[in-house]
């Protein structure tokens, strides 16, 4: 057997420990696949005394983590820490800069800097892999990059964050509250640092980001996203979609569009009977659409220790076994630049649901607004008599519009004195 490839990993939260936990228990298996040993050498976490369930005696600790990614003796650093920028990014330019393979699940980084760190890698001669930051356990880097190379892609979504898509599956199994089920998820080790990232749509965001490059051969644009959470998702909301035929996901979406690319997250309306709307709780899917491949399905569970180090090792294998490829489907060097399309550009049917007085001609009043707008309604749901004063919900689908007509159209609504609080607007995705 060839010589021990030396890893030194910087971060032991739930995935650094989860990674350094696989290794150890498939320390001889990832040794027969690989053709050589890898052990895991030096480590760097914040809390030294912090006990992880974790034996580090026979392991060198860093309490400098970029000292620990210019150590010679290290031949890849794993970055397990988060962030983009700060000490993950200042520890994955050390590393590069040394010569170090580099691993990392921190698709906030990778959003907003993976151009060019992979450029950096490029230059150094150096692998920058970062399965483990896009869905969790799923391979979608892999399959993009590798499984459907031969393809071009005419589109790709999916379900890219664990912690959300908890919350809208357990609200709308249990009924349970929304701050109920976050919290949760932050206990089983789902959710970012700041949980804002999740709910607020920021870190399905980031992959997507990462998807698109990979797909259309890209710069990572993350500012070209356009996001929104899943924080204004009410269980009455989830209640009139279920009557509906819908359920309600958080979806991240890319297309190519002329010359450029669309790409958007943000709660969407599904038919029950998509494959995507019975995807549930912390499990995330993708699905690809190939000009040859047809429309390729992937699911797996998208968040938590096992599922992000079972991706993390396999990129760990694969640097191991001497394959080198490029951090997206090409070289970073040759990645276009594309613009993105506006969301005021977009065209699709829209669930609204509305507060409203219940008093006569509040239908009318609302409907009216809708026809200047040219916006057609398909469904229209009033539920309940309420005391004089108070609100009752008028739920409406429309069908196909524009995005700015249907924008002037709510702030027009949101004025009328008979609409008691802020519009909800949900789109409804022809899946
Ligand atoms: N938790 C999950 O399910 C998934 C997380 N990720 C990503 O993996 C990364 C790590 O996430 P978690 O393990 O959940 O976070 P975590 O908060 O559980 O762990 C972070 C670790 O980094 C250490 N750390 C912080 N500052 C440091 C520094 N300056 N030097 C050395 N260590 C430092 C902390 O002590 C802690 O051990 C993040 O980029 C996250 O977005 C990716 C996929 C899934
Ligand atoms: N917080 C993320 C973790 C995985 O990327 C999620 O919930 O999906
Ligand atoms: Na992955």
């Amino acid at each position: 057997m060839s010589e021990t490839l030396k890893i030194g990993v910087a971060g032991l939260g739930t995935v650094g420990v989860g990674t350094l936990q696989l290794i150890e228990k498939h320390y001889e298996l990832i040794a027969q696949r690989c053709g050589r040993p890898v052990l895991v050498t030096a480590v760097s976490a914040r809390d030294r005394r912090k006990d992880r369930g974790l034996d580090l005696s026979a392991v060198r600790w860093f309490e400098d983590a970029t000292a620990m990614a210019a150590d010679p003796d290290i031949d890849v650093v794993i970055e397990l820490i988060g962030g983009a920028d700060g000490p993950a990014k200042e520890i994955v330019e050390a590393a590069l800069s040394n010569g170090k393979h580099v691993i990392t699940a921190n698709k906030a980084m990778i959003a907003h800097h993976g151009t060019e760190l992979a450029q950096r890698a490029e230059q150094a001669g150096v692998a920058l892999a970062c399965e483990a930051a896009v869905c969790g356990g799923i391979p979608i880097i892999k399959t993009l990059r590798e499984g459907l190379a031969g393809n071009a892609i005419n589109g790709i979504y999916g379900i890219l964050n664990g912690t959300s898509n908890f919350i809208l599956s357990s609200m709308r199994d249990t009924g349970r509250e929304f701050g109920e089920v976050l919290a949760e998820a932050q206990k089983l080790g789902y959710a970012e640092a700041d949980p804002g990232f999740d709910i607020d749509g920021v870190d399905a965001a980031h992959k997507l980001a990462i998807l698109t490059a990979l797909a259309y051969n890209c710069e990572v644009d993350f500012d070209g996203v356009h996001v929104e959470g899943i924080r204004d998702v009410t269980s009455l909301d989830i209640a009139f979609a279920d009557e509906l035929g819908y359920r309600i996901k958080l979806l991240g979406i890319a297309r190519l569009t002329n010359g450029g690319v669309e790409q958007r997250v943000h709660p969407c309306m599904v038919r029950k009977d998509a494959p995507i709307a019975n995807v549930e709780g912390v499990y995330n899917a993708v699905v690809a659409d190939g000009d040859f491949v047809g429309s390729l399905l992937t699911e797996g569970e998208g968040a938590g220790a096992g599922p992000t180090a079972s991706a993390v090792v396999a990129d760990l294998i694969d640097i191991a076994r001497g394959v080198r490829l490029p951090t997206f489907a090409v070289p970073a060097s040759v990645l276009d630049r594309r613009p993105s399309r506006a969301m005021a550009e977009h065209w699709g049917g829209y669930y609204l649901r509305l507060m409203c007085v219940d008093q006569s001609g509040v239908i009318a009043d609302i409907t009216a607004v809708l026809r200047d707008e040219d916006i057609s309604v398909e469904s229209m749901v009033q539920r309940g008599r309420g005391p004089a004063g108070e609100a009752v919900p008028i739920v409406i689908t429309t069908h196909e519009t524009t995005e700015a007509g249907m924008t002037r159209a709510l702030d027009r609504i949101a004025a009328l004195d008979t609409v008691l609080e802020s519009p909800r607007l949900i789109r409804i995705e022809p899946l």
